[in-house]
């Protein structure tokens, strides 16, 4: 899959702009706070329906405009148009300038890949953004992950407004259970299974990366550790029945898929009270490259790849090791503030364009 095309208006820093990639290696060049990253945004705005970064949507409305707009045309049999536009009431996600009615059906029509860096929060963060990290991407590639996922958010919301009645309605209380169970086993299931398949090449690709052979990998934390759905069923089920004079309590759900998390081990011992700042950055670039196989693997087709700002803390050799595990073929965009950064370790002449104050345009060595 490649971006053909990229428009903006109002978007972030950008009046209007229109950037037509290369198919292969892009790099986005500018000073700090130019509007490099808030390109990148625009692309994981059009793959994912929201911003990698922004707490609300409206945050990426130029200041003093009402709406913003991204568009960008795919190299799809025929070209597909995808658009967000954003205004004071919410979004409006379009397929060929036709709104679509569920995020579902725009989610993975075009499919990216960003490393930023404050991917490194990961570790720290709370359970969410770990749980986000895992529903992002199974979400990608499967249109039922996101049926699943949305129809037991929705139960949850509504078994959690049932818990701050006044008298609990426990027979209702007992069908939202019962629904909730069959969409978490579909949830844990997915969950189970892109773990494990980002474990089949997280060590392999830390140790490319890194030069040092490793052990890494993530695991999985869920109700149950059950794996047969009837056992699944009868866990999820008891555990719900324990905890629920507590939820009445507290007016919340305390078990379920919601509270699930991620941990990551480096040689089997945890990340977090363990690896240093620079094997943390190895292992979220070894996540990022292992999830471009596992989308490629899924869909057939190569993801776009965004690297924010990764190479300033790479030394020379792990820029070489980096830039030797990305595949000629994926389309790749790379900001950086120095050029010289990067041009030496590129098996390929890439298409340079400068951003200066919000206005995109070809680089031009002579004036740099
Ligand atoms: N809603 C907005 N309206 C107008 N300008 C905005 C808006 N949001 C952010 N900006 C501006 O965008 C610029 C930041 O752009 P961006 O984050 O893309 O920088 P960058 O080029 O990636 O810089 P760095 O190299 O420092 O990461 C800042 O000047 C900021 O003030």
């Amino acid at each position: 899959m490649k971006i053909n095309q990229i428009r903006l208006k109002n978007f972030r820093n950008y009046d209007s702009c229109q950037f037509i990639p290369d198919p292969h290696m892009n790099v986005i060049i500018g000073k700090n706070a130019q509007g490099k990253t808030n390109l990148l945004e625009s692309i994981v705005l059009l793959s994912t329906t929201r911003s990698h970064r922004a707490v609300r949507d409206q945050d990426m409305i130029r200041e003093g405009q009402d709406f913003c707009k991204a568009e960008c045309r795919l190299n799809t049999e025929p070209e597909m148009v995808l658009s967000a536009v954003i205004h004071g009431k919410g979004k409006t996600l379009m397929i060929h300038q036709k709104p679509v009615s569920r995020s579902s059906e725009f989610i993975g029509k075009l499919n990216a890949v960003l490393f930023a860096p404050s991917d490194l929060e990961l570790f720290e963060a709370p359970p969410k953004v770990r749980r986000r990290l895992m529903d992002v991407e199974i979400g990608k590639v499967s249109p039922r992950y996101m049926q699943a996922l949305s129809a037991m958010m929705k139960l949850l919301k509504e078994r959690n407004s049932l818990l701050k009645r006044e008298h609990l309605d426990n027979a209702m209380l007992e069908v939202l259970d019962q629904q909730m169970i069959e969409q978490q086993l579909t949830i844990i299931a997915m969950r189970r299974q892109f773990i494990a398949k980002m474990n089949e090449s997280l060590s392999r690709t830390y140790s490319a990366l890194a030069q040092e052979e490793a052990q890494v990998n993530a695991a999985y934390h869920t109700i149950t550790e059950q794996t047969e759905p009837d056992a699944m069923r009868e866990e999820i089920s008891r555990k719900l029945l324990e905890n629920r004079e507590r939820d009445r309590i507290l007016k919340t759900t305390s078990s379920g898929v919601h509270r699930d998390d991620l941990s990551f081990q480096l040689n089997g011992r945890d990340v977090l009270s363990y690896a240093s700042q620079g094997q943390r950055r190895m292992i979220v670039l070894a996540w990022k490259l292992s999830l471009i196989d596992f989308i490629a693997e899924r869909l057939n087709e190569l993801p776009v790849l965004l690297l924010d700002d990764v190479l300033s803390e790479l030394d020379q050799q792990k820029r070489v090791n980096l830039f030797s595990l990305i595949s000629p073929e994926i389309q790749t965009f790379i900001t950086t503030t120095e050029i010289a950064e990067l041009l030496p370790f590129l098996s390929r002449k890439p298409k340079i364009a400068e951003i200066d104050s919000g206005q995109i345009r070809p680089w031009k060595e002579d004036m740099n």
